[in-house]
């Protein structure tokens, strides 16, 4: 099969024809009058010997006479049509016997044509070169069936032809690795029933319309259980109206990076807990469930103390050493969905527990300290503990439509740095209703 065009194409190759008859007269006659043509000529006077040569050379044509002594012309073209290397070679029957029962039976069996003699020398050349060029254009239209099948067969997407319906109509071998069935066991299934969590859809054309045409992400169950991810595109087929061509696409691998990307993006990249951005989306979401909910909030503000003095001392690797200690602790305590620590920037980490009152948000506070300082990181330096130690500070809102983020915040940092004022790796607390009016009292005297 030619894919590609050579360079210089060869000089066409001359149509051989082959022909049979026991009267030797004719076959000069016809050979002469064929070599004249310009095509290959081969001869046999018997139909065993047409055989032979048929098998052996494959010609383009065969001429065949009908009343031939032992396998006659008939018999001949049946040998030929049930042999596969033989059966697409046209044959024109010659015959004297010109009745519409012997002409009818010689096209039952296969025949492409059929001369009545005696031959007409004109019109046997006419229908010989009828004859080739229709087959040359059969074989044409062969040649490119082939190639469109070998295209689409050795390609990596799954290519399926769909109905309007969802009904399947063919699947190229691919499908096989995307779905999970051998291409055969989806022909006739519903395109509808392989795509996941579209159980609006009643049936297979409901199915259809809302997949709809162009490009779509989808979740497509395989036969092993699991869903992947893909894009399904569907086009429909101009040529075959009601039929649609689906192309499927694996885009797991692509779908798991973008996923770690995500990730990445939402962690602090050096204690690899939740980073400031996370946690005030996080912060968000929570607030309008605390609102909704009237479910008390409480937000920790923790930070290190005299951790210059101990980066001064031990470095800045150590520093960032002791900071994924910090983290960690910290994160070992916020264990429900509705916890998240999270680094908030330097030395500072921040901890929301929803669904939680002052008194219990206190407690979980103390336990985290007490675990810093439990860690024994030598701050060697530092006046208030040999060892590494934070101060904390508490704030608890049960929210409403009136109250703001920026409330809860400011006070649990008031907190904080009231208990660095007392005297450091101490938890302080606050209430926001009445600790956010000394902040605005403060700020108004
Ligand atoms: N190693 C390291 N140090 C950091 C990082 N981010 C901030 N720091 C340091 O943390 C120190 C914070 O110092 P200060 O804000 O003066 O506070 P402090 O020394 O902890 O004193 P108090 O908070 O008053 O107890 C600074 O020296 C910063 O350079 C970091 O990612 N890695």
């Amino acid at each position: 099969m030619t894919i590609l065009a050579s360079a210089a194409p060869a000089a066409p190759r001359k149509p051989a024809i082959l022909i049979v008859d026991d009267a030797p007269d004719n076959i000069s006659l016809l050979r002469a009058m064929l070599l004249r043509q310009g095509y290959q000529t081969f001869v046999a006077t018997s139909g065993e010997r047409a055989l032979e040569i048929a098998q052996r050379i494959q010609p383009d044509l065969v001429l065949l006479d009908v009343v031939m002594p032992g396998v006659d012309g008939l018999e001949t073209c049946r040998r030929l049509k049930a042999q596969p290397a033989t059966a697409n070679i046209p044959v024109i029957f010659m015959s004297a016997r010109g009745e519409t029962e012997d002409i009818v039976a010689g096209f039952d069996i296969g025949a492409a044509d059929y001369i009545p003699k005696p031959l007409r020398m004109e019109e046997v050349c006419a229908r010989v070169r009828a004859q080739l060029r229709l087959s040359s254009g059969n074989g044409a239209d062969k040649e490119q069936a082939d190639c469109l099948r070998m295209i689409v067969d050795s390609m990596d997407q799954g290519l399926l032809i769909v109905e309007r319906c969802g009904r399947i109509q063919y699947a190229n071998p691919s499908c096989d690795r995307y779905l999970g069935y051998a291409a055969e066991q989806l022909v006739g299934r519903s395109l509808a029933d392989l795509v996941a969590q579209q159980d609006s859809y009643a049936d297979g054309c409901s199915a259809m319309e809302a997949i709809g045409h162009g490009t779509r992400e989808v979740l497509i169950r395989h036969r092993d259980g699991g869903l992947r991810a893909m894009d399904l595109t569907m086009t429909p087929m101009h040529a075959a109206d009601g039929l649609f061509v689906a192309l499927l696409h694996d885009i797991t691998h692509h779908k798991q990076s973008e996923d770690a990307l995500q990730r990445a993006a939402m962690l602090d990249p050096l204690t690899k807990i939740a980073n400031r951005r996370h946690f005030d989306a996080f912060l968000e979401k929570e607030w309008q469930r605390a609102i909704r909910n009237a479910q008390p909030l409480s937000l920790v503000v923790l930070d290190v103390d005299h951790f210059k003095l101990y980066n001064d001392t031990l470095g800045h690797a150590a520093g960032d050493l002791c900071l994924q200690k910090v983290a960690q602790a910290l994160e070992a305590h916020a264990l429900r969905p509705t916890d998240l620590a999270a680094r908030f920037g330097g030395e500072e980490f921040v901890l929301l527990f929803g669904e939680t009152p002052g008194p219990a948000a206190a407690r979980l506070a103390e336990a985290i300290r007490t675990t810093v300082e439990a860690l024994h990181i030598p701050n060697p330096r530092s006046p208030t503990s040999p060892y590494i130690t934070v101060s904390v500070g508490v704030a608890t809102i049960v929210p409403t439509q009136l109250d703001q983020i920026e409330q809860l915040f400011l006070c649990a940092d008031r907190a904080m740095y009231a208990a660095k004022e007392a005297g450091r790796n101490r938890v302080e607390s606050a209430v926001v209703g009445a600790a956010w009016d000394a902040v605005r009292n403060a700020a108004m005297h």
